[in-house]
């Protein structure tokens, strides 16, 4: 696959498509996601890992930032707690397939006299409602935020410049505060990144994803728990809000050549397919029983899964 096909598949937007043109010819380039450090790595951030796998083979070189300060700026913790985590999660992306990916630590990079200045400055420049507004959906308890979830979009900003990356990669609720990074990090020196977002992908319920609605796959998983899990996954008969058929596009398809689906002689047999697109449309055709999709799914997740569960926890 040609390096700009591997950068844009799967995703939702490109800021800006010209811009990341440009970059992919340059000798060097550069590109990063941020992870606020989270008790299991589970299919919503494998969304993110993915796609940097997929520049990685399109030949940017990448950071993972483990962004420990943030998820305290965020509410999600003590110090103390995130920091355990943190170690927990680099092991994780490594299983993943991130090796070979520079990782830094938050507090590694974002306690010097430079960052601290730069982070002023762009608080005189960044309107408190601006501020806020980016948080809309990446911050917690927003109907009353602290000032730490203000600093914390500004911080995320000077990360890129920090990190000396041309690109971040994000889920689209990472926007609008990538928007104001863009527009604001010529002012201290350094030219706006591009920005690549991918989906935000719904729980197995269909439902929006969240670790203590028990509605996601994590590394963490066993196989039984997979299967359990896949086995009451919500898989209507159409191609919207189907979560199966999003984890076969985001997670199943990247990363084999071929997803076979097993069905019963007299409905056909079985079929394989080499793309997603024509898997959907078969299953938007009726010629796939739900259950027969959830099957393969379930198994291709585990063969995904289950060398990173043993990765991770084999210590
Ligand atoms: N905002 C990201 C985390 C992050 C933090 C710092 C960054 O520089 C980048 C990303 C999230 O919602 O999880």
């Amino acid at each position: 696959m040609d390096p700009y096909e591997l950068a844009t598949r799967n995703t939702v937007e490109v800021v800006t498509d010209e811009e990341l043109r440009a970059l992919i010819d340059r000798p060097v380039r550069r590109v990063y996601t941020g992870y606020e450090p989270s008790g299991e790595i589970h299919l919503g951030h494998m969304v993110t890992v993915n796609k940097l796998m997929d520049l990685q083979q399109a030949g940017f070189e990448v950071t993972v930032l483990i962004a420990d300060l943030h998820a305290f700026l965020n509410r999600k913790g003590t110090m103390e707690e995130i920091r355990e985590t943190a170690e927990y999660n680099r092991r994780c992306f490594e299983g993943l397939g991130l090796r070979g990916a520079k990782y830094v630590l938050g507090t590694d990079v974002q306690l010097t006299p430079e960052y601290e200045l730069a982070v002023l400055k762009l608080s005189q420049a960044i309107t408190l409602n601006r501020a806020k507004r980016s948080m809309d959906e990446v911050g917690r308890q927003m109907d009353n935020p602290t000032v730490s979830q203000m600093v914390y979009p500004i911080m995320q900003m000077v990360d890129i410049a920090t990190l000396e990356v041309d690109a971040a990669v994000g889920g689209i609720d990472q926007r609008k505060i990538h928007m104001l990074a863009r527009e604001h990090l010529p002012s201290i020196g350094y030219p706006a990144p591009v920005c690549i977002h991918t989906p935000i992908i719904n729980g197995l319920d269909g439902k929006k994803m969240s670790s203590s609605a028990g509605n996601v796959i994590s590394v963490a998983d066993s196989e039984e728990d997979i299967k359990k899990k896949m086995k009451k996954a919500f898989c209507p008969p159409e191609v919207e809000n189907n979560p199966v058929l999003e984890i076969l596009r985001y997670h199943v398809f990247p990363r084999t050549d071929a997803v076979a689906i097993r069905r019963p002689a007299k409905f056909g047999g079985d079929r394989e397919f080499a793309a997603y697109e024509d898997l959907e449309r078969a299953y938007a055709a009726g010629e796939i029983h739900p259950l027969d999709l959830k099957t393969a799914a379930a198994a291709h997740l585990i063969d995904i899964l289950a060398p990173v569960h043993d990765y991770v926890f084999s210590r």
